[in-house]
């Protein structure tokens, strides 16, 4: 192709993403735009084409990114290559949101008629204009009763800043605007610029394993092209892999002969370990690299951890498989062996959010079959010890004897609560209490609030995000990113039970809160312990000093016990649950702890706190 050529092939590209706060449509939208390019037939479309793992599409939920090519004749006549990138609509991975927005030069903006703006509409709106998208503002679900397009418009333009007045209306489930949005993707979102005959430089905005083709790198070309054969260099830790493949999703695999600047798509290169492709790496040409790589790459860090461990001990080696298995297609996941006293041997697993933790834990008991016991999520702290060194701990059993602490820090979040004036004064009270440190309230417009509190990562993960919902009647929602560590004043609570300290259900906890958890989770062993043999003394200490005790009497219950007549089927029922809840259970000493004794410490909500 001639110069003259390439520049017109670019002219014809459009390269969008899709945001929305969670449910506004996003995935039906997409789905819809791919129906109408033809890229699936509708006999093929299974439902929301994009969102291509089985929990994803149960929870309704888009986790791993994903890009389409797709063709579209517009009204002047010209074929358009449009890709479409999906993005995840979950705080947990907004850095990826970011880096495949990056790949882009616009947004669809996609807001729920009837809701309206939420806070990651702002979040996400604010992440497109951070890579300089253009936003083109979708207004979707126009055909419910309680739609108000009228005020949503003024939503978007006082709220986000954005002109709003012809905003596409869409009901993208009856179809409804769809021709319109894709004529507004030719006219507003601008075609790619870039040199082809420059070196390299390509954006990793996705990576999956493939058992056949070792890692799959979804790719966005900025400068330059590649080509089978081609000896790629990763920028961020150089090292260089032979190309075996090139192509485009559409929404299957096409192979092609190179990909170009301004082209979305994939590249294979015999590429054994996901964890050298991280998202957000420049990949350019060994023999010829780009000087600078593109601006953003960062390492992303889990931000809490738990300890995973079999129920049954022999399945340890499964589990390590099932765990190295997940990672291939999951970078942001890490994991290290541990070894806890009460349960044996096991995983210290590493997270990005709560969120990330379910997905895994349910994919490991769902496609590898395993019976897992999960330890209460932990942040991890920066320990100064007297000594001058900084100890970093994700797990409370490394916790440091007091004498040799200096001082311990937590992470910090910058939380942004929007919310509608008459619940400000709830979200203060709320913020305050988990022990948040205000920092400003915007009036977005006559209506909407934005509260920033500055909160502590830990205080979040417990049931911060639930409690908002409550107090604010479920019109809060919530956005937030680490802003750093900071002093506070941590203790370690141990639990014991018969006196013997249970490693794995120690937490640590602000010295303000010791006393009152300590409590609470002592009466919620309580009632999780089952009654056994012999007597169980539960304790809860700090140190020596035991702040909350209670005892579970001795008597096994007899759960066919309150059975009247004869009816053994449905005796035999009961019988058959009891045995599969002993799945979940585990021999701690001669005590044996139910798996929702782990967790309890994370179900310890205000009510339970003011009894
Ligand atoms: N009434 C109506 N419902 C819609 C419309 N578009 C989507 N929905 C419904 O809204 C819900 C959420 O839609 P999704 O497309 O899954 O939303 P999403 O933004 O992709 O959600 P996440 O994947 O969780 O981020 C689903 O139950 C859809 O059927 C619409 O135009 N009208």
């Amino acid at each position: 192709m001639t110069d003259l050529d390439l520049t017109q092939r670019q002219k014809y590209i459009r390269n969008f993403s899709i945001v929305a706060h969670i449910d506004h449509g996003k995935s039906t939208i997409a789905d819809r735009i791919l129906e109408m390019t033809d890229t699936v037939s509708e006999r093929d479309m299974e439902n929301q084409v994009l969102d291509d793992m089985d929990i994803e599409r149960e929870r309704g939920i888009t986790i791993k990114l994903n890009a389409v090519e797709l063709k579209y004749q517009a009204h002047d006549g010209h074929v358009y290559t449009f890709h479409l990138i999906d993005t995840p609509g979950h705080v947990d991975f907004s850095y990826e949101v970011s880096r495949s927005l990056a790949a882009c030069e616009g947004a669809l903006l996609v807001v729920d008629a009837a809701q309206g703006v939420q806070a990651q509409t702002m979040a996400n709106a604010y992440l497109a204009v951070d890579n300089d998208l253009e936003i083109v503002p979708v207004i979707n679900k126009i055909d419910l009763p309680s739609a108000d397009v009228t005020n949503v418009k003024a939503e978007i333009a006082d709220m986000i800043g954005i002109d709003a007045d012809d905003a596409v209306l869409t009901s993208a489930k009856k179809g409804t605007g769809i021709a319109e949005l894709l004529e507004r993707i030719v006219s507003d979102v601008p075609a790619p610029t870039g040199d082809i005959n420059k070196p390299l430089k390509a954006l990793i905005f996705d990576s999956v394993y493939d058992s056949y083709r070792g890692v799959v790198l979804s790719v966005r070309i900025f400068e330059g092209q590649v080509k089978v054969g081609d000896k790629i260099e990763l920028m961020s830790n150089g090292k260089q892999f032979e190309v075996t493949e090139v192509g485009v999703m559409s929404p299957k695999a096409v192979p092609r002969a190179s990909l170009m600047v301004g082209d979305v798509g994939y590249i294979t290169a015999s590429i054994k370990n996901v964890q050298d492709t991280r998202v957000g790496d420049t990949i350019t040409l060994a023999d010829n690299p780009t000087k600078q790589a593109l601006a953003g790459y960062r390492k992303i860090t889990p931000m809490v951890y738990s300890g995973m461990y079999p129920v049954d001990n022999s399945k340890y080696e499964d589990l390590r498989d099932a765990l190295e298995k997940l990672q291939l297609n999951d970078a942001s996941l890490e994991y290290e062996p541990e070894t806890s006293q009460a349960l044996g041997f096991g995983f210290r697993v590493g997270f990005l959010g709560l969120l990330h933790m379910d997905v895994i834990q349910e994919r490991l008991e769902r496609e590898f079959n395993l019976d897992l016991i999960m330890t209460a999520p932990s942040v991890n702290y920066k320990i100064i010890l007297t000594d001058g060194t900084i100890k970093v701990i994700d797990n409370p059993s490394q916790m440091p004897d007091p004498s040799e602490i200096k001082e311990i820090q937590e992470p910090v979040v910058r939380a942004e609560i929007m919310v509608p004036k008459d619940y400000v004064g709830a979200v203060m009270e709320l913020s305050e209490r988990k022990r948040g440190q205000f920092q400003t309230m915007d009036y977005l417009d006559n209506y909407h609030v934005n509260v920033i509190y500055k909160l502590p990562l830990a205080e979040i993960i417990y049931d911060f995000f639930d409690s908002l919902k409550s107090s604010t009647h479920g019109f809060a929602s919530l956005d937030y990113n680490i802003s750093g560590y900071e002093v506070a004043k941590m203790v370690k609570m141990d639990i014991l039970l018969n006196k013997e300290p249970v490693d794995a259900l120690s937490f640590i906890v602000h010295e303000d809160f010791a006393y009152d958890r300590g409590r609470t989770i002592v009466q919620k062993l309580k009632h999780i312990i089952p009654r056994q043999q012999f007597e169980v003394a539960i304790q809860a200490a700090i140190g020596t000093k035991v702040v909350a005790r209670s005892t579970v009497k001795a008597y096994r219950k007899d759960v066919t016990g309150p059975l009247y007549g004869g009816d053994q089927t449905r005796k035999n029922k009961l019988l058959d649950k009891q045995k599969r809840g002993k799945k979940r259970m585990k021999e701690v000493g001669r005590v044996t702890v139910p798996q929702a004794a782990f967790m309890a410490v994370l179900q310890m909500g205000d009510d339970d706190l003011k009894k």
